[in-house]
Protein backbone atom coordinates (compact mmCIF):
# COMPACT_ATOMS: atom_id res chain seq x y z
CA UNK A 1 0.00 0.00 0.00
CA UNK A 2 1.38 3.20 -0.91
CA UNK A 3 0.76 6.31 1.65
CA UNK A 4 0.08 10.07 0.82
CA UNK A 5 1.43 11.14 4.01
CA UNK A 6 -0.13 14.50 4.07
CA UNK A 7 -3.32 12.88 4.16
CA UNK A 8 -1.97 11.64 8.10
CA UNK A 9 -1.38 15.34 9.17
CA UNK A 10 -3.65 17.33 10.97
CA UNK A 11 -2.63 21.40 10.63
CA UNK A 12 -4.05 23.04 13.35
CA UNK A 13 -3.88 27.37 12.75
CA UNK A 14 -2.92 29.46 15.57
CA UNK A 15 -1.06 26.86 17.94
CA UNK A 16 0.91 27.58 20.42
CA UNK A 17 1.03 31.18 18.81
CA UNK A 18 -0.84 33.12 16.41
CA UNK A 19 0.11 32.95 12.91
CA UNK A 20 1.79 29.43 13.20
CA UNK A 21 0.13 26.70 11.52
CA UNK A 22 0.97 23.97 13.96
CA UNK A 23 1.54 20.54 11.35
CA UNK A 24 0.58 17.66 14.11
CA UNK A 25 1.79 14.72 13.64
CA UNK A 26 0.32 12.29 16.21
CA UNK A 27 -2.50 11.86 13.77
CA UNK A 28 0.17 9.80 11.46
CA UNK A 29 1.65 8.12 14.34
CA UNK A 30 -1.36 6.39 15.89
CA UNK A 31 -1.95 4.44 12.55
CA UNK A 32 0.33 1.71 12.83
CA UNK A 33 0.33 1.13 9.21
CA UNK A 34 1.05 4.63 8.05
CA UNK A 35 3.75 5.16 10.94
CA UNK A 36 5.91 2.18 9.72
CA UNK A 37 5.23 3.20 6.02
CA UNK A 38 6.56 6.32 7.20
CA UNK A 39 9.85 4.76 8.67
CA UNK A 40 10.12 2.40 6.09
CA UNK A 41 10.29 5.79 3.49
CA UNK A 42 12.60 7.80 5.64
CA UNK A 43 15.10 4.76 5.73
CA UNK A 44 14.76 4.35 2.09
CA UNK A 45 15.66 8.26 1.45
CA UNK A 46 18.80 8.08 3.71
CA UNK A 47 19.74 4.79 1.60
CA UNK A 48 23.34 5.53 0.31
CA UNK A 49 24.40 7.53 3.90
CA UNK A 50 26.94 5.72 5.68
CA UNK A 51 25.03 5.87 9.19
CA UNK A 52 26.95 4.67 12.53
CA UNK A 53 24.19 6.30 14.89
CA UNK A 54 21.10 8.08 14.81
CA UNK A 55 20.75 11.26 17.16
CA UNK A 56 17.10 12.59 17.41
CA UNK A 57 16.38 15.67 19.35
CA UNK A 58 13.32 15.58 22.35
CA UNK A 59 10.33 14.80 21.90
CA UNK A 60 9.30 14.06 18.63
CA UNK A 61 12.78 13.59 17.38
CA UNK A 62 12.47 10.27 19.53
CA UNK A 63 9.31 9.40 17.78
CA UNK A 64 11.19 9.71 14.43
CA UNK A 65 14.32 9.11 15.13
CA UNK A 66 14.81 5.78 17.51
CA UNK A 67 12.90 3.35 15.06
CA UNK A 68 14.30 4.82 12.20
CA UNK A 69 17.94 3.63 14.11
CA UNK A 70 16.45 0.67 14.34
CA UNK A 71 15.08 0.19 11.09
CA UNK A 72 19.04 0.37 9.72
CA UNK A 73 20.27 -1.27 12.55
CA UNK A 74 22.34 1.16 14.32
CA UNK A 75 21.96 2.74 18.21
CA UNK A 76 20.04 6.15 18.88
CA UNK A 77 21.70 8.82 20.99
CA UNK A 78 18.60 11.33 22.65
CA UNK A 79 19.17 15.17 22.28
CA UNK A 80 17.50 16.33 25.45
CA UNK A 81 16.13 19.75 26.55
CA UNK A 82 18.52 21.00 29.27
CA UNK A 83 18.40 18.89 32.78
CA UNK A 84 17.14 16.06 31.40
CA UNK A 85 20.27 14.02 31.13
CA UNK A 86 22.14 12.38 34.39
CA UNK A 87 25.34 12.07 33.08
CA UNK A 88 28.14 14.76 32.04
CA UNK A 89 26.75 16.61 28.76
CA UNK A 90 27.62 19.50 26.74
CA UNK A 91 24.67 21.93 25.97
CA UNK A 92 23.79 24.83 23.29
CA UNK A 93 21.05 27.38 23.38
CA UNK A 94 18.96 28.25 20.40
CA UNK A 95 16.25 29.57 18.80
CA UNK A 96 13.10 28.46 17.17
CA UNK A 97 10.03 28.91 15.14
CA UNK A 98 7.77 30.25 18.16
CA UNK A 99 10.12 30.36 21.11
CA UNK A 100 13.74 29.45 22.75
CA UNK A 101 15.48 26.06 24.04
CA UNK A 102 18.32 24.44 25.20
CA UNK A 103 19.66 21.34 23.95
CA UNK A 104 22.47 18.40 26.08
CA UNK A 105 23.91 15.50 25.12
CA UNK A 106 25.57 13.53 27.30
CA UNK A 107 29.58 13.75 26.29
CA UNK A 108 30.69 9.95 26.18
CA UNK A 109 27.17 9.43 23.72
CA UNK A 110 28.92 9.80 20.14
CA UNK A 111 32.56 8.67 19.68
CA UNK A 112 35.13 11.09 17.84
CA UNK A 113 34.66 9.50 13.99
CA UNK A 114 31.32 8.28 14.00
CA UNK A 115 29.01 8.98 10.85
CA UNK A 116 25.84 10.69 12.64
CA UNK A 117 22.43 10.70 10.79
CA UNK A 118 19.95 13.53 12.77
CA UNK A 119 16.57 12.90 12.80
CA UNK A 120 13.56 14.52 13.41
CA UNK A 121 9.47 15.52 12.50
CA UNK A 122 9.83 18.67 11.04
CA UNK A 123 12.11 21.05 9.76
CA UNK A 124 11.36 24.81 10.52
CA UNK A 125 14.01 27.31 10.94
CA UNK A 126 16.21 25.14 11.53
CA UNK A 127 17.22 26.29 14.63
CA UNK A 128 16.93 22.76 16.28
CA UNK A 129 18.89 20.82 13.79
CA UNK A 130 21.50 23.67 13.50
CA UNK A 131 22.12 23.18 17.38
CA UNK A 132 22.15 19.63 17.34
CA UNK A 133 24.75 19.56 14.70
CA UNK A 134 26.96 21.95 16.55
CA UNK A 135 26.46 19.32 19.65
CA UNK A 136 27.75 16.08 17.42
CA UNK A 137 30.41 18.43 16.18
CA UNK A 138 31.58 19.29 19.09
CA UNK A 139 32.15 15.39 20.63
CA UNK A 140 33.76 14.90 17.24
CA UNK A 141 30.61 13.10 15.42
CA UNK A 142 30.45 13.66 11.72
CA UNK A 143 27.32 14.69 10.50
CA UNK A 144 26.68 12.75 7.45
CA UNK A 145 22.90 13.98 7.06
CA UNK A 146 19.51 15.31 8.46
CA UNK A 147 16.12 13.31 7.85
CA UNK A 148 12.58 14.58 8.64
CA UNK A 149 9.02 13.59 8.09
CA UNK A 150 8.03 17.26 6.94
CA UNK A 151 10.00 20.40 5.91
CA UNK A 152 8.53 24.12 5.91
CA UNK A 153 9.82 25.07 3.25
CA UNK A 154 8.55 28.52 3.71
CA UNK A 155 11.28 28.79 6.54
CA UNK A 156 13.95 27.95 4.52
CA UNK A 157 15.90 26.19 7.39
CA UNK A 158 17.99 24.51 5.29
CA UNK A 159 20.01 27.42 5.16
CA UNK A 160 20.95 27.51 8.47
CA UNK A 161 22.55 23.71 7.69
CA UNK A 162 25.39 24.13 5.09
CA UNK A 163 26.57 21.48 3.68
CA UNK A 164 24.03 18.93 5.64
CA UNK A 165 22.55 16.36 3.04
CA UNK A 166 18.67 16.76 4.22
CA UNK A 167 16.27 14.22 3.17
CA UNK A 168 12.34 14.94 3.97
CA UNK A 169 9.53 13.13 3.14
CA UNK A 170 7.02 15.63 2.79
CA UNK A 171 7.04 19.56 2.22
CA UNK A 172 5.22 23.02 2.71
O1 LIG B 1 13.47 24.03 12.81
P1 LIG B 1 13.03 24.61 14.13
O2 LIG B 1 12.51 26.02 13.99
O3 LIG B 1 14.09 24.51 15.16
O4 LIG B 1 11.77 23.80 14.64
C1 LIG B 1 11.64 22.43 14.54
C2 LIG B 1 11.59 21.78 15.87
O5 LIG B 1 10.43 22.24 16.60
C3 LIG B 1 9.73 21.11 17.10
O6 LIG B 1 10.18 20.72 18.37
P2 LIG B 1 9.84 21.49 19.72
O7 LIG B 1 11.03 22.28 20.14
O8 LIG B 1 8.53 22.21 19.58
O9 LIG B 1 9.77 20.34 20.78
P3 LIG B 1 8.94 18.97 20.94
O10 LIG B 1 9.53 18.01 19.94
O11 LIG B 1 9.28 18.60 22.34
O12 LIG B 1 7.48 19.23 20.69
C4 LIG B 1 10.02 20.02 16.10
O13 LIG B 1 9.82 18.73 16.61
C5 LIG B 1 11.46 20.28 15.74
O14 LIG B 1 12.37 19.65 16.63
N1 LIG C 1 4.77 24.83 12.34
C1 LIG C 1 5.21 23.85 13.13
N2 LIG C 1 4.44 22.75 13.32
C2 LIG C 1 4.88 21.74 14.14
N3 LIG C 1 6.04 21.77 14.77
C3 LIG C 1 6.84 22.83 14.60
N4 LIG C 1 8.06 23.14 15.09
C4 LIG C 1 8.41 24.35 14.62
N5 LIG C 1 7.46 24.84 13.82
C5 LIG C 1 6.45 23.91 13.79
Amino acid sequence: MSFNFKDYIRVIPDFPQPGIRFKDITTLLKDGAAYRAAIDALKEAVQGLEIDVVAGPEARGFVIGAPLALALGVGFVPIRKSGKLPGETVEAAYDLEYGKDKLAVHKDSIQPGQKVLIADDLLATGGTIATTTQLVRQLGGEVVGAAFLIELGYLDGRAKLPGIEIRSLIQY
